[in-house]
C-alpha cells in the first residue's frame, strides 16, 4: 500500500465527544457530536464491465472491507459513498457500481456523464470478460465526458492458477488508449483495491485546475449537493444486498 495516501475514516463522533465537553455541561450536550469537517468536494466513479468480474466487490472492499462470496448480480445501478483524504483535500466519492448484464446498458450509460473517473474491470480468468472491453470502450465513448480518467482493472488475481488472460494482455490493451492506466487485483484479498481508487482520485485531482481544488465549488459539476444525483429521467438506484 501507497502510505501517500492517507484513507479518512468518516469521523461520526470525533472522539465520542467527551473530552470536548465542558465539565459544567448536561448530559445533553456531552453527547452532543463534533461535526466532522466537511468535505472540500465531491466526486463521481462509475465501474464498468461484464457480469461477475467483480465490480460490486471491489466496491465493497473498498467502501467496506467486506467481500461477499456468493453476491447476487446488480440490477440496475447501486452506489456507496466514502470520504479519502488526498493532496490536503477532503473529497467525498460517489462510487458508482453498474450492472454487467447487457439488457441494463440503457439505465447504466445514464451515469457514465457525470463520472470524472471510470474503472473497467475484467475477470483474468474469463477470456470472455476481456473481449468485451471493446464494447464497454465504445459505451465510453459515446456516454462519458471526454476528460474522464480511465483505469484498466484485471480482477480475481487470487485466481492465477485459473488465469488466461496475462498481465502483459491487460497492459497492451491498456497502453493503445490514450492515459489508460492498469493494474491487476483481487477484491477477495484485498490486493491493490486501495490503490485502485486512490490512485485514479489523484489523477483526477492533480489535472483539476487549481482554483477548483483551492476554493468552493458551489457552481461546478463537483459541488456539494444531496445524494445520490441520480439521472433525473431514472428511478432511484436499487439498494443491493448480498
Ligand atoms: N476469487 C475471487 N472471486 C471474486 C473476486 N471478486 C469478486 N469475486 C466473486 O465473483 C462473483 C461476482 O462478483 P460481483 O462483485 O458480484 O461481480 P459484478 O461484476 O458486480 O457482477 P454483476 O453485478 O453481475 O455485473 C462473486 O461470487 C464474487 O464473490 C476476486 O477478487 N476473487
Amino acid at each position: 500500500m501507497d502510505h501517500r495516501y492517507d484513507i479518512a475514516r468518516r469521523a461520526a463522533g470525533g472522539g465520542g465527544g467527551s473530552g470536548n465537553s465542558s465539565p459544567g455541561l448536561g448530559a445533553q450536550s456531552r453527547r452532543r457530536k463534533v461535526p466532522p469537517r466537511p468535505a472540500d468536494f465531491k466526486l463521481q466513479i462509475i465501474i464498468i464491465g461484464a457480469r461477475g468480474v467483480g465490480k460490486t466487490s471491489l466496491m465493497e472492499r473498498f467502501t467496506d472491507d467486506t467481500f461477499c462470496e456468493a453476491c447476487k448480480s446488480t440490477v440496475g445501478v447501486d452506489f456507496k459513498i466514502k470520504t479519502v483524504e488526498l493532496r490536503g483535500k477532503k473529497i467525498r466519492l460517489q462510487i458508482w457500481d453498474t450492472a454487467g448484464q447487457e439488457r441494463f446498458n440503457s439505465i447504466t450509460s445514464a451515469y457514465y456523464r457525470g463520472a470524472k473517473g471510470i474503472v473497467i474491470v475484467y475477470d483474468i480468468t474469463k477470456q470472455e470478460t476481456f473481449d468485451d472491453l471493446a464494447k464497454w470502450m465504445k459505451m465510453i465513448d459515446k456516454y462519458a465526458s471526454e476528460d474522464a480518467e480511465l483505469l484498466l482493472v484485471g480482477n480475481k488475481l487470487d485466481c492465477e492458477s485459473d488465469r488466461v488472460i496475462s498481465k502483459q494482455q491487460g497492459e497492451r490493451f491498456a497502453s493503445r488508449i490514450s492515459g489508460m492506466r492498469f493494474c491487476e487485483s483481487s477484491a477477495k484479498d484485498n490486493f491493490n483495491v486501495d490503490e485502485i481508487f486512490l490512485k485514479l482520485v489523484d489523477d483526477i485531482i492533480s489535472k483539476m485546475p487549481l482554483e477548483m481544488t483551492n476554493k468552493e465549488l458551489s457552481n461546478s459539476v463537483l459541488s456539494l449537493q444531496p445524494e445520490p444525483d441520480v439521472p433525473p429521467e431514472l428511478p432511484p438506484p436499487r439498494m443491493r444486498c448480498c
